[in-house]
């Protein structure tokens, strides 16, 4: 029994914020935490979960994932942001803790961490509750933490109104428009500003923050890299570790763990285009549709533009299309529901990529050395979008979707002949060997303070 209990790899419980994004990110963390000799089991919402197992063969990941209710009907959704926050605050709470004691007692390993997005900081009371040591995980850039972490001060130093907007400048690089936390109405602005500032209190009783970024994001040239001028967290606790980017060669994972069906036709369709000659168009998994008025417009620009497209158009956004749109384009363009992105992003057809800024979808791109056209729409959207533009330079920011701004931007990003060189230089000081060996020195540092921890329990 005793030999047993040593060979049981220890339990650590990973739990994302319910979206693509999010998940994503969590499942590269879970295998490479797989390496560090713990069992990660990612733990989703059952409306997420669903989702996954209807296009996904989980046989095929080596972390385990399960599900917890969330009071949702089993219909498909849409579940809007103060929907799923109402059941994360409500409803997962206790559906969590009774997990957390049944894969305790199971005999197949304790549960030793919970590793929480902090837009699931429901999770970290549920962790504190049940006595297990929980790190943070932050799906972004450290640029957005830092500003999301400064709400109170800001708020103090009177910088901020209570719906978050600036009173004055305060950051050279950002306007109003650019926080992360002003979508919507007033009254919307203002109750994400609390689940903001919900987050903040939590987030002092962590141990670790996992971070999916790198240091010194601000910097473009390896020479001006000062490796002693390192993340300064505002407090002791937690302990911040950079992680990232979370992204695909240095793990071996099958696929991302995709919510809905990829059209891997569009593959096949590339190998037809000639190479840098297709657009990319995808506003990621989260955002809103942005109404018909601008989906029309950018369906005609697309078409103006004659270069070959690909175009992730949910059924959601579809309403604005001109009638026949599809078959119109069908010689030009490819509507696809869902892309097997990283792939499309791989093919060397294409050449230009137009997005949201996500921070998934930027880091591919920067993967796969892709130009981008920036169109942010919400969150850290804005933040990635300046970083891009102003900081890397590695893409240009759409000033709208009408045929003259695209255009405008299409031509200067073509031209840009140093872009090239820049996109090759921040893909290695992102994701080249040494960064590699960061992360994995990183995530070492982080399972010795665990198991340190679990030591000094032990005695
Ligand atoms: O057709 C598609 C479109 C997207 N993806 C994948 O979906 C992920 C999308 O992630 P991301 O680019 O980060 O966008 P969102 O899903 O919209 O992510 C939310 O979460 C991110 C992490 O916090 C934030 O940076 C974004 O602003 C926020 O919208 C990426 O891995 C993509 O490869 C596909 O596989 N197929």
């Amino acid at each position: 029994m005793g030999v047993q209990c040593i060979t049981k790899k220890p339990k650590i419980l990973l739990v994302p914020y319910p979206a693509q994004g999010h998940v994503n990110p969590m499942l590269k963390l879970g295998l490479a935490l797989l390496t560090h000799g713990l069992q990660p089991i990612i733990v989703t919402p059952e409306f997420i979960h669903r989702r996954i197992v209807a296009n996904v063969d989980l046989n095929d990941y080596q972390v385990r994932f399960m599900s917890i209710p969330d009071g949702f009907s089993g219909e498909e959704g849409p579940y809007d942001f103060f929907a799923i926050e109402k059941s994360m605050e409500n409803i997962m709470p206790n559906h969590l803790e009774t997990l957390l004691h049944e894969l305790d007692e199971d005999d197949d390993g304790t549960v030793v961490c919970m590793v929480i997005d902090l837009l699931a900081s429901w999770a970290i009371q549920v962790a504190t509750r049940c006595g297990i040591p929980a790190a943070g995980f932050w799906p972004a850039m450290q640029a957005t933490y830092r500003l999301i972490t400064s709400i109170p001060e800001m708020i103090q130093a009177d910088l901020i109104s209570e719906t978050g907007k600036f009173t004055n400048t305060c950051q050279p690089l950002l306007s109003t428009e650019d926080l992360p936390w002003l979508i919507g109405t007033q009254a919307s602005r203002k109750a994400r500003l609390k689940f903001w500032i919900r987050i903040l209190d939590r987030l002092t009783s962590l141990r670790w923050l996992l971070l999916n970024s790198f240091p010194q994001e601000f910097v473009i040239h390896d020479d001006e890299y000062q490796d002693d001028d390192y993340i300064a967290p505002p407090h002791n606790n937690p302990i911040i570790f950079p992680v990232g980017p979370l992204t695909e060669p240095s793990l071996t994972t099958p696929k991302n763990p995709s919510f809905w069906k990829e059209d891997t036709n569009c593959l096949e369709w590339l190998d037809h285009q000639k190479p840098n000659s297709v657009i990319y168009i995808s506003f990621g998994s989260w955002v809103s549709p942005i109404g018909d008025a601008k989906i029309k417009t950018l369906a005609l620009t697309l078409q103006s533009l004659n270069r070959p497209f690909i175009w992730v158009l949910a059924k959601s956004w579809r309403h604005g299309l001109p009638n026949g749109y599809s078959d119109t384009v069908s010689k030009q363009g490819k509507l696809v529901l869902w892309a097997p992105q990283f792939q499309v992003l791989q093919h060397k057809a294409v050449g230009l990529y137009l997005t949201h800024c996500g921070w998934n979808s930027t880091m591919e791109a920067i993967q796969c050395r892709k130009r981008l056209l920036c169109y942010p729409m919400a969150g850290d959207q804005f933040v990635n979008c300046k970083y891009i533009v102003k900081v890397w330079k590695i893409g240009v920011k759409v000033k709208g979707l009408g045929q003259k701004d695209v255009e405008e931007a299409v031509k200067k990003v073509m031209k840009d002949e140093e872009m090239e060189e820049r996109l090759r230089k921040i893909y290695h000081r992102t994701m080249g060997e040494e960064t590699s060996s960061r992360v994995a020195g990183n995530l070492k540092a982080f399972v010795l303070g665990l198991d340190q921890l679990q030591q000094n329990s032990l005695h």
